[in-house]
């Protein structure tokens, strides 16, 4: 039987890259766990003055990620520009509704010629913005140098060193190689890719699907309807990506159908959880509260669909997400209102 991945890999003898994580949350101390592991040197900013003390003198952070143990090298602080300071890498993991005003506040502090990392998998309301535009726009600095992180990337169980492949997104081929390299460790393998666009709509989307097929598991329903759910749901991906320019391959990637089966499949996944509370008959507000952590698909359910009526794509699915979260679309009746639509041929 294959051994798990549970040692810390020995340091390299490279210069360790300086990087800066925004976010103590889940993902964001996940991540920087993967960095240090990777070699790296690591600084999370937190909001949390209790997280990170925790983080610095007991090296764990019971609060998102109980029971684990993290590298000692890991410095955690409140004070975002000592943790930007001297920063080549900026890695962002914060909630994508409060990127664009966290980071027009941060703006000033993130080093000239840093390469920054969107963690985030949402689409903004209003400008329905992909993260990366959102990062570049709220910094001043050119698309180039956002590279985009996405893939079946469920924080604890990275947090635990299971293995997993993620995709690291970017239009400029050094600084994607750059952060690929920097979070590549034994258990985590990076692919790169050049389609920025698709990668973040999988990331984004995957998650107004999983809520879907949790409120399908929440209303009782087998194996037959979450299976249609990921795969229809795949099929609106895909269409929105190309709608928009992205590469027709990335959709059956990683970042693609390898998200929408770990976010679909887990009970660890918030959208999924959301999904599974709403669907047993709790309001949204209950099941926010119930679910814990940040579910982007209930806000990107809006933006995504916006974005999609903007640009004259079906999202069936996903306007039936919207229409039960915000509409007031009984979730009793989210099956046979897209059940009864005109029949079709299969395909996108
Ligand atoms: N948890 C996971 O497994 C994964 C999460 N992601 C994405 O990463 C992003 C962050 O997710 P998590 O870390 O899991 O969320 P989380 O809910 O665990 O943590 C979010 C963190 O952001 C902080 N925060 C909230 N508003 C903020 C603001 N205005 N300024 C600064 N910090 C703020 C919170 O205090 C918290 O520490 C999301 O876009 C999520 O979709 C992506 C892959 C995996
Ligand atoms: O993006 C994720 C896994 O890849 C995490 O999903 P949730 O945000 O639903 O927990």
């Amino acid at each position: 039987m294959t051994e798990p991945l549970t040692t810390e890999p020995t340091a390299t003898t490279e210069p360790r890259l300086r990087a800066a994580v925004l976010g103590s949350g889940a993902w964001g101390t996940t991540f920087a766990m993967v960095l240090a592991d990777a070699g790296c040197d690591v600084t999370i900013w937190g909001r949390s003055q209790q997280v990170c003390d925790q983080i610095m003198s007991e090296h764990r952070n019971s609060r998102n990620l109980p029971g684990i143990r993290l590298p000692e090298s890991i410095r955690a602080t409140t004070d975002a520009a000592a943790a930007l300071d001297g920063a080549e890498l900026v890695v962002i993991a914060i909630p994508s509704q409060s990127a664009r005003e966290t980071l027009t506040a941060l703006r000033a502090d993130v080093p000239d010629g840093a390469v920054v990392v969107s963690l985030m998998k949402g689409v903004e309301l209003e400008t329905d913005r992909r993260m990366s535009e959102v990062v570049a726009e709220a910094l001043g600095i050119d698309d180039a140098r956002v590279v985009v992180v996405s893939g079946p990337n469920l924080a604890r169980e990275i947090a635990e060193r299971q293995p997993t492949a993620t995709v690291v997104a970017g239009t400029d081929a050094a600084a994607t190689s750059l952060v690929a390299r920097a979070c590549s460790t034994p258990y985590f393998r990076p692919y790169t890719n050049a389609d920025v666009v698709g990668v973040e709509l999988c990331g984004a989307v995957k998650n107004v699907i999983a809520v879907a097929v949790g409120i399908a598991q929440g209303c009782g329903y087998g194996l037959n309807t979450t299976a249609t759910v990921i795969t229809r749901g795949l099929v609106e991906i895909t269409r929105l990506g190309l709608a928009l320019g992205a590469n027709v391959e990335t959709f059956p990637g990683l970042a693609g159908m390898g998200d929408l089966m770990a976010t679909c499949a887990s009970p660890l996944s918030r959208n999924h959880t959301l999904g599974k509370h709403i669907g047993a008959g709790l309001t949204l507000d209950e099941a926010i509260t119930a679910t814990g952590g940040t579910a982007e698909g209930v806000k990107s359910s809006r933006s995504v669909l916006e974005l999609a009526r903007a640009h004259g794509v079906e999202m069936p699915i996903t306007a039936a997400v919207a229409g039960v979260l915000h509409e007031g679309l009984p979730v009793e009746e989210m099956a046979s209102s897209l059940l009864a639509r005109p029949k079709r041929a299969e395909g996108l």
